[in-house]
């Protein structure tokens, strides 16, 4: 075959991915009006992805399919803008994996020898998912121009901020609970600074022991202590020229405080042990998840050096105030750890949206980033759902849009009857209106289980369509 591997953005091209193509199936596919674009490997296909608006693959899968065939193509199969439809030989939905195969990475499959209706309805079909999904498709968030994901308001009036930071050497402070983004917003105030091409130093005071905090921070000659066996230089000179991040300062000892206060004051440090002066020139910032104010009234905190650390005053909103970033966060972290999970992941369900903005989020970005990235890994289905995210689900109040309360009824209704029909799934589809092939699509997009007690699929010995094979050996849906 010589179709070009050149890149397309015709509107019904199919990619077809084959070792041994055949020539009659692509000469059928362009008498019914389908351009194969054909890549005889996976890299050959990873290219064309990559290159050109790919909605449709037909993939074939070898006769003598192995584990590291599947992986090969997993790895090119994994995007979300491309629908698949497998054509495999009778016999191949037996094999545990080429089945886990298809329902993690394929949208349908195709039995050989083919039925020409069937294909054509299944590559129809796919094409017409996805160029909805494209018509849908929002940009993959990245970070903007300070290193961060959000849109909101305060978020905007925060960058705003630190713009003006930027340009003074005054001592900032980043008050906000934990895992906001202070450091973030420190280390965008240093880019944005006449400092950016020089060193940030951080250092996370609560982390270290506090006997070791001094030594930590200004260093110490050979001999000073037991156990300090040579010269080191401290954070504070590290930072010479650059910036110098004190995080959590609020946990900070007071005989820390004191030397600390002496250090703005008078822009020298002397190393533990030793007796000469050194000057450093650094701007520093500082951060705290504890109420800074509070500790100064309590006295754990000297108001001296409180009124030298906090000349200037940011404040990072909580995540639970960021409104639509939430979810433009969530779909940041989805697409760092989408290689993380074993299945194609289309993206995160409504009522994992929904769920996320109800949810209070203690931890904030942190959390919500390690709870996406769990997410990843331990879904079973091709969005991440509430349940995935350990969050609770929206309770039983009106579905907020059109599509969702189709979606809703479409899995009552299957879910209905199925039970009806002690899920045979024929008698189910047939009371339905649709086809067993697609009331199994419909299944394992909605979730929903064959009958638990024991897998009472019917007609274990049907034919050879996809609905067939597809029911015969379903392992277990989801
Ligand atoms: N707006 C944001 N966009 C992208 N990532 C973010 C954003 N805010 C925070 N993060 C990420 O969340 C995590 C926590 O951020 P960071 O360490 O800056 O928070 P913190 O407020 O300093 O936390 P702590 O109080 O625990 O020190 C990091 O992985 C950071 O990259």
């Amino acid at each position: 075959m010589n179709t070009p591997c050149t890149p397309v953005d015709t509107e019904r091209t199919v990619l077809y991915v084959s070792n041994s193509p055949d020539q009659e199936l692509v000469e059928f596919l362009a008498a019914s009006g389908w351009q194969a674009v054909h890549a005889k490997s996976t890299a050959a296909a990873e290219r064309l992805i990559e290159r050109g608006n790919i909605k449709v693959g037909l993939v074939q899968l070898p006769d003598d399919c192995t584990s590291q065939h599947l992986s090969a193509l997993a790895s090119c199969m994994r995007r979300a803008e491309t629908n698949w439809v497998a054509q495999i030989v009778p016999g191949q939905t037996e094999n545990e994996l080429i089945s886990r195969f298809i329902l993690d990475y394929c949208f349908d499959f195709v039995t050989r020898p083919w039925l020409n209706d069937r294909l054509m309805f299944a590559l129809g079909h796919a094409h017409g998912l996805s160029s909805l999904r494209q018509t849908r498709v929002t940009p993959e968030p990245s970070l903007g121009r300070h290193g961060m994901v959000g849109q909101c308001e305060a978020m905007q009036q925060l960058y705003r901020r630190i713009d003006k930071c930027g340009v003074t050497n005054a001592p900032v402070f980043v008050a906000g609970e934990s895992g906001t983004g202070k450091e973030l917003t420190a280390r965008a105030i240093h880019e944005r600074s006449p400092r950016a091409g020089r060193a940030f130093v951080a250092i996370n005071c609560a982390a270290i022991p506090p006997s070791l905090l001094q030594a930590e921070l200004f260093g110490h000659e050979r001999g000073a202590f037991t156990g300090a066996l040579q010269r080191k230089i401290g954070r504070i000179e590290s930072a010479h020229e650059g910036t110098l991040f004190l995080d959590e300062i609020g946990d900070m000892p007071h005989e820390c405080q004191a030397v600390l206060l002496r250090f703005l004051q008078e822009g020298t440090i002397e190393r533990l042990g030793g007796n000469a002066l050194i000057h450093v020139d650094v701007r520093v910032i500082s951060a705290t998840h504890v109420d800074l104010d509070k500790a100064v009234e309590d006295g754990r905190f000297r108001s001296d050096l409180y009124h030298r650390l906090c000349v200037l005053r940011l404040v990072e909103p909580p995540l639970r105030e960021r409104g639509g970033d939430i979810k433009l966060l969530a779909n940041y972290a989805l697409s760092m750890y989408r290689q993380d999970g074993a299945r194609k992941l289309r993206g995160l369900s409504s009522d994992a949206i929904v769920a996320m903005s109800n949810y209070q989020w203690p931890g904030n970005v942190r959390e919500l980033i390690n709870c996406v990235r769990r997410a990843v890994v331990m879904s079973e289905g091709r969005f991440i759902t509430a349940s995935d995210l350990g969050l609770p689900e929206a309770d039983n109040g009106p579905a907020v849009t059109l599509a969702e309360i189709r979606s809703k009824a479409e899995k009552d209704a299957i879910e209905h009857a199925l039970q009806r029909h002690g899920y045979r799934l024929s008698e189910a589809a047939a009371e339905l209106g649709i086809s067993r092939a697609t009331l199994y699509r419909l299944m394992h997009a909605n979730r929903l289980h064959q009958d638990p007690a024991g897998g009472r699929a019917s007609n274990p010995n049907g034919g050879t369509d996809a609905g067939d094979e597809g029911q015969r050996h379903a392992p277990s849906l989801v």
